[in-house]
């Protein structure tokens, strides 16, 4: 059985991106917009809400379970590819930090994709989407700060004042409300408009091309397909791994790569799937005196606490504080790279063994290459939608990203010696306080760093569509009425946690594709 129907604007995935687009599509009242995904609605779980527990939703149905393939960088690892499977998307099972990045970063932007990313128009969307953010209260700081979190910051601000190391401590801002998570479904569409179609549990197959022109997309299995006609623009909002595969499953993509699945190329583009890249953190854990144990399991008390006034452990999202640090200047690298080079996640937990009921009392200072020059890709495994992609984000495949990570245990083992944290800890589990070359360092990360969750930069934008999926305002080369709007048209991921510049990328495209739509 078959069936169609029409709307203006066809968005597929309401994730970080998804629901910001159709929020600020659904605007214009005269506009039809039908917001696809492929997961349910989960908004109301406790383990959702509750910020501590986002680890444990890995591995659900609320996780699409991606992972990826065996890393030659990683020792022969693979890694774990969590991406939420909701309303909300990745907003929905992320760490919630909401951090708007350097502006500088997005100086590169411009230089690849032009004036429509220039960093006063940048700023000035961020300085909007926290003002939306803010008006439906889907932003705060924690009411807490965990004691060894609030040592961090004190022994931090403490290093630096003495000229140990340089950077800025910094407390997270976080996507919660009075202390529950508020993923972009909840924080832009808790009331969706009479003109917008939301329908979870529907996941896309393809996109319907006709004639150079994209004229809807299929949903539905073999027994009811179902094409949704968009007159004025599909936009691709699936994340970085699943845009890039919808886009090939559909004939955009290298020629000879989607031959070799037995798919007819509608629109070859070679850097689809190309230019993926991850935060990778390195993390360096302590045992700490009993005393800072973080629970794995709730009291009645934390449960009451966290119900009533949003405190208690309930309510840290485990990584509450962090910032930006340098390399030290005898590092030798260049200062663009050397300043910032640095993020820090302060975890009250043992970052490998937390939520297990045996993880042991400790403190991890997880250390993260902010700027990654390691680059893989995004391929199809089949030609079925139901196959998870082959995932290679290239993880540590340039050597100078280890050289960063190594001095960044450095750092944070210079952070770790100052007073107050170092009260709190007994000694260094990982890497080991004896492990001090650079062949020990390297090893110990290329066998236990682990994904930050950032992918980003699959279907990246660009003029030259050689090199570049969407043009400056996101249309798709080559093809007529396609839009991609989501962390895959990151040209080069920012200093940051980027769930802000996703939303971000979502407010600036709206507008766009409402111009151009109409134009
Ligand atoms: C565990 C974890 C922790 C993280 N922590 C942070 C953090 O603290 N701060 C931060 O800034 N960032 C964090 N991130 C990253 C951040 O959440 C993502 O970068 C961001 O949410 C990506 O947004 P997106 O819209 O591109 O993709 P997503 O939010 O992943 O949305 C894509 C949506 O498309 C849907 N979809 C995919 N394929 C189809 C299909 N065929 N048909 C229909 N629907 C489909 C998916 O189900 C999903 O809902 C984290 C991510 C994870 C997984």
């Amino acid at each position: 059985m078959t069936s169609r129907s029409t709307y203006d604007y066809i968005i597929v995935g309401a994730g970080s991106a998804g629901c910001v687009l159709a929020a600020k599509l659904a605007a214009d009242a005269s506009a039809r917009v039908l917001l696809l995904e492929a997961g349910g609605d989960h908004r109301k779980r406790s383990d959702v809400q509750r910020p501590a527990e986002y680890l444990r939703l890995q591995g659900t149905s609320l996780d699409w379970n991606y992972s990826t393939t065996v890393s030659a960088g990683l020792a022969g690892r693979t890694m774990i590819c969590p991406r939420g499977r909701m309303l909300g998307g990745s907003s929905g099972i992320n760490a919630m930090i909401y951090h708007e990045g350097l502006p500088e970063d997005l100086d590169a932007w411009q230089n690849v994709a032009g004036d429509f990313w220039n960093r006063e128009a940048i700023e000035l969307a961020m300085q909007e989407l926290r003002g939306e953010l803010e008006s439906t209260e889907s932003i705060e700081f924690p009411a807490e700060i965990t004691p060894t979190g609030q040592a961090f910051m004190a022994a931090a601000k403490s290093a630096c004042d003495q000229g140990k190391i340089a950077g800025r401590p910094e407390i997270y801002r976080r996507t919660t409300r009075r202390g529950a998570r508020q993923s972009a479904m909840q924080a832009f569409l808790d009331s969706p408009p009479a003109n917008l179609t939301i329908r979870s549990d529907t996941m896309v197959q393809r996109l319907e091309i006709r004639n150079g022109r994209t004229a809807g997309v299929v949903v539905g299995k073999s027994n009811h397909i179902e094409t949704l006609d968009a007159n004025r623009g599909v936009i691709l909002a699936a994340g970085a791994i699943a845009s890039p595969q919808l886009l090939m499953l559909s004939g955009i993509g290298p020629t000879k790569h989607l031959a070799e699945h037995g798919i007819t190329t509608q629109i070859d583009s070679p850097a689809v799937g190309a230019g993926l890249v991850d935060h990778l953190a390195f993390p360096v854990t302590f045992a700490a005196k009993s005393t800072a144990r973080f629970p794995s399991r709730w009291s009645m008390r934390d449960l009451v606490r966290w119900s009533y006034d949003q405190r208690g452990p309930i309510g840290s999202n485990l990584a509450e504080v962090g910032g930006f640090f340098d390399l030290p200047s005898r590092s030798g690298v260049p200062d663009a790279v050397r300043e910032r080079a640095i993020q820090l996640h302060v975890t009250p937990t043992h970052y490998l063994r937390y939520p297990a009921d045996d993880s042991p009392a400790a403190i991890t200072l997880a250390v993260t290459g902010s700027q990654p020059i390691s680059r893989g890709r995004v391929s199809l495994r089949s030609a079925e939608i139901d196959d998870s992609p082959s995932i290679d984000p290239g993880y540590l495949s340039d050597s100078r990203d280890v050289e960063v990570l190594a001095q960044g245990v450095e750092l944070a083992r210079e952070i770790a010696a100052s007073e107050p944290l170092a009260d709190w800890i007994d000694h260094e589990l990982l890497p080991g306080e004896k492990r001090r070359t650079a062949a020990q360092l390297e090893r110990a990360i290329r066998r236990f760093a682990l994904t930050l969750y950032h992918p980003v930069g699959s279907c990246s934008m660009g003029i030259d569509p050689a090199a570049s999926v969407v043009d400056p305002q996101l249309r798709v080369h080559g093809v007529e009425n396609l839009y991609i709007a989501d962390a895959s048209v990151f040209p080069t991921l920012p200093r940051a946690n980027p769930q802000a510049t996703v939303m971000m990328v979502a407010s600036r495209a709206a507008g766009a594709i409402a111009n151009h739509s109409a134009s």
